[in-house]
C-alpha cells in the first residue's frame, strides 16, 4: 500500500507525539517541528479526547502543519465514524486486535492511510507481522502489554529492539514502512534511532510528567534528539 505524499506521507522520517489533549501541548509539538500529532480516542486513556475536544483542537491547528492521526482500540463505526468526523484526522492508527480484513474496511470507508499498532514481545510476534504487513500502510511497533494492562498502549514500556535485527523481521516487513514505539524518552531516541533505523518514532509516556500530562521540554527534547538521528533539518 503507498500512501500519497502530504500529510498523509508514510515515506519520510516521522516523529509523533501521541496523546495530545491540549492546545499548549500541540503548539509546543509543532514548534518543536514534530510531524505527526497523536490523538487518543479510547476512554479507558488518561489522554482520551472525546469528539466535543477532538473538534475544538483540530479547529485551532494551523493548515499545512503535522499530520493528525487519531487513534482508537477496536472501535465499532458509530465512534469511528463520529471522531474521524469531529477531528478530520490524516491518518488512522488502530491499536487494538484489528484484523487485515478491518483494516482494509477502515481504508476504504475513510479513504485514509492506516497505521496498524503491533505488541512485540517475542520471535511468534515478529512472525505475526506478516499479513498486517501486507495490509496496513504503515506498522507502529510497540511493546506487547502485559495481559493485565487496562489499555493496550501508552505505557512507557520498551521491548527488546534485537528483535528487529534478523532474518525474520525482515521477512515479516517486507516493504511496509514501520515506527518504533515503546518506552522511548529523550534520552533514548537518538540510540533507538541508530540501532533499528525505523521510517518514524512516537512517544507518549516520555514526554509526560504525570500520565496524560504533557511535559513542554521533554516534547522540545525528544523532537530535537529524533530531528538530529534522522538527520533532518533543524
Ligand atoms: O496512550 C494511551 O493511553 C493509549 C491507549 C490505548 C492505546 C494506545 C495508547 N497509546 C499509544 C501511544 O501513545 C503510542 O502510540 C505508543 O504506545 C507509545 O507509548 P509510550 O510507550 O507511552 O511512549
Amino acid at each position: 500500500m503507498t500512501a500519497p505524499a502530504g500529510p498523509s506521507s508514510t515515506s519520510s522520517p516521522a516523529i509523533k507525539i501521541c496523546g495530545l489533549n491540549r492546545p499548549d501541548m500541540i503548539r509546543t509539538a509543532i514548534e518543536a517541528g514534530a510531524t505527526h500529532l497523536g490523538f487518543v480516542h479510547f476512554a479507558p486513556s488518561p489522554r482520551h479526547v472525546d469528539h466535543a475536544d477532538l473538534a475544538r483542537l483540530a479547529d485551532g491547528l494551523p493548515r499545512g502543519g503535522p499530520a493528525k492521526v487519531l487513534l482508537t482500540v477496536d472501535a465499532d463505526w458509530p465512534v469511528l465514524d463520529a471522531a474521524v468526523d469531529a477531528l478530520g484526522p490524516d491518518l488512522l492508527q488502530l491499536h487494538g486486535h484489528e484484523t487485515p480484513e478491518r483494516i482494509d474496511a477502515v481504508r476504504s470507508r475513510y479513504r485514509l492511510p492506516v497505521i496498524k499498532a503491533a505488541g512485540i514481545a517475542d520471535a511468534a510476534d515478529i512472525a505475526a507481522l506478516k499479513p498486517l504487513a501486507a495490509t496496513a500502510d504503515l506498522l507502529l511497533l510497540d511493546a506487547r502489554p502485559p495481559r493485565d494492562a487496562t489499555r493496550p498502549g501508552g505505557l512507557g514500556q520498551a521491548f527488546d529492539w534485537r528483535l528487529l535485527s534478523g532474518a525474520e523481521f525482515a521477512a515479516a516487513i517486507g516493504q511496509t514502512p514501520w515506527w518504533l514505539a515503546g518506552g522511548l524518552t529523550p534520552a533514548t531516541v537518538a540510540d533507538a534511532i541508530t540501532r533499528t533505523r525505523p521510517q518514524g518514532v512516537d512517544v507518549s509516556s516520555g514526554v509526560e510528567s504525570a500520565p496524560g500530562v504533557k511535559d513542554p521540554a521533554a516534547i522540545r527534547a525528544f523532537v530535537s534528539a529524533a530531528r538530529a538521528a534522522f538527520d533532518l533539518k533543524t
